[in-house]
């Protein structure tokens, strides 16, 4: 058992496994072909990559039935005593990677691959890496791209996509496919997968696009078509659950930093100056936390989980004043999430966009407003300025940067080991650092909301010394 020094250092010491606090370990199973088609009706070859040139595997090449991965449960407080996270369970999920049997031959592939939802650095590099890996690692030809969102399936042609014309796409932000919101039509969608043939299908999505993939799913399993269906999570927010961090983030992070730098120059050129950036984030505040933590010359950071407040004791309003009093300028980095519930909206107002999800009135112009107003009123006569940024589009409609570009590939080729292993209903994600097969439906159900707990937020307050807006 490791012991603890007086110093609250622990020894090198062997742990005996009894004594950890996991007592149980739950393996999440991830949907197979073999769960709904009869096994003599399934086509099972050896992996193709056995004869490939480039890979020479080894039998520990490939990736076991039973090898699987502990999910975020590592050894925590081995004292027992401290009871978040939970204790006395542990998940467990697939490993990703080449199976050495694989349920499709190759030449029988029929792929598609669809995107859906808004935006993300990296998406055209996960659709380029999904058609050159089935091409070069499994010698698959048909590949389709359907266009725009789900409606593709049954408004559009699917469109064949080559490993030549794919070859620049990682270059470029966007998705080289057009993508939409709304017009999920599940009958529709299926039968198109039906009509074409398409065995494997990709599906490129944020929280939405993935129970959008479930019902998908559960209808192939209805019919019990040969059908894998793997989705690979996007969303530029990083608010889908279970993964360590969706692709793209990290180069939205990044190109936010333009915006708060050029919002703090403002600032330090004024007399009075504010600098306020609005960064993306529907319903979490991860973009605007860690391009703040990156940043360092952010004074105070806004989300959703965490209700500001502008008058009064502890109040945003008061903080600025300080902040001011004490160093001529302030710069303010919020969410587009965050305090929607403190702006005044009229019944005529939109209130969801076309997948149903909320549309939000432009806390930055509200803010810039609040605060003229309130300077006016407390400070009439005294120079003042508030200099509104609004990046919005530019910090996810950009190519992804190398890192992500890497994990892109990493996800897309997950995906299809996994899709070619007769794997389905399940999301490629990195867990802990290793790539694996989540169960969609999971995925689809579980939201990564900033822990206001946890020592990341209590980083951003002791960096910007903001108020917690407890109201004490
Ligand atoms: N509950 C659901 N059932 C079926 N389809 C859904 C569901 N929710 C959303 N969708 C469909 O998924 C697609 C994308 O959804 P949405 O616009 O919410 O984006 P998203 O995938 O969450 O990505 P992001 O939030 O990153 O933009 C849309 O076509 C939408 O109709
Ligand atoms: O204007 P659009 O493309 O519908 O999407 C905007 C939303 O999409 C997101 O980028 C998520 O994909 C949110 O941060 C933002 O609220
Ligand atoms: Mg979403």
């Amino acid at each position: 058992m490791a012991e603890e020094k007086e110093g609250g250092e622990i020894e090198e010491s062997v742990i005996e496994l009894e004594k950890l606090s996991i007592s149980k370990i739950k393996i999440k199973k991830v949907g197979h072909l073999r769960d709904f088609i009869p096994i003599s009706q399934l086509k099972t070859v050896t992996n193709p990559l056995q004869n490939n040139p480039n890979y020479r595997p080894t039998d520990a090449f490939y990736i076991s039935p039973s090898s699987d991965i502990l999910l975020k449960q590592v050894l925590y407080d081995l004292s027992g005593t401290n009871q978040y996270p939970p204790y006395g369970y542990g998940f467990a999920y697939h490993r990703a990677g080449p199976r050495k049997l694989v349920y499709f031959d190759p030449d029988e592939v029929k792929a598609a691959i669809v995107t859906c939802g808004g935006l993300c650095p990296g998406i055209n590099t996960v659709i380029r890496e999904i058609v050159v890996g089935l091409s070069d690692l499994y010698g698959v030809g048909q590949i389709f791209g359907i266009s725009s969102g789900y409606r593709g399936f049954y408004s559009f042609d699917p469109v064949l996509l080559t490993t030549k014309m794919v070859h620049n796409w990682h270059k470029q932000g966007g998705t080289a496919l057009e993508t939409s919101r709304g017009g999920f039509d599940l009958s529709r969608i299926v039968d198109s997968i039906e009509h074409h043939g398409f065995n494997h299908v990709y599906i490129i999505g944020g929280d939405g696009t993935m129970r959008g993939a479930v019902k998908i799913y559960e209808e192939i399993c209805r019919r019990k078509l040969n059908v894998a269906v793997a989705g690979i999570p996007k969303t530029v927010d990083n608010d889908v659950g279970v993964i360590d961090q969706s692709f793209g983030f990290q180069t939205a992070v990044e190109s936010a930093q333009q915006a708060i730098n050029a919002a703090h120059v403002e600032a330090e050129s004024a007399v009075n100056g504010i600098g306020l950036v609005k960064l993306m984030g529907r319903s979490t505040g991860h973009i605007a936390l860690h391009a703040t933590l990156s940043s360092r010359d952010v004074d105070c950071c806004l989300i959703p989980e965490n209700e500001f407040f502008l008058q009064g004791k502890g109040g945003l309003l008061e903080f600025l004043e300080r902040r001011l009093k004490e160093i001529g300028h302030a710069v303010v980095v919020v969410a587009e999430g965050a305090g929607q519930e403190l702006i005044p909206r009229t019944e005529e107002e939109q209130q969801q966009d076309e997948s149903g999800n909320p549309v939000f009135l432009d806390v930055g112009v509200w803010l810039k407003s609040e605060l003229n107003k309130w300077w006016k009123r407390d400070h009439p006569g005294e120079l003042f300025t508030v200099k509104y940024i609004d990046p919005t589009y530019m910090i996810r409609a950009v190519p992804a940067n190398a890192t992500d570009n890497m994990y892109c590939t990493l996800l897309a080729h997950s995906a299809i080991h996994g899709a070619m292993a007769g794997y389905t209903g399940f999301v490629a994600g990195r867990v802990n650092g290793t790539y694996a097969y989540i169960p969609v439906k999971e995925v689809a159900e579980t939201k990564n909301m900033v822990d206001t707990m946890d020592h990341k937020w209590a980083w951003v307050r002791s960096i910007t010394n903001q108020p917690d807006f407890q109201n004490t």
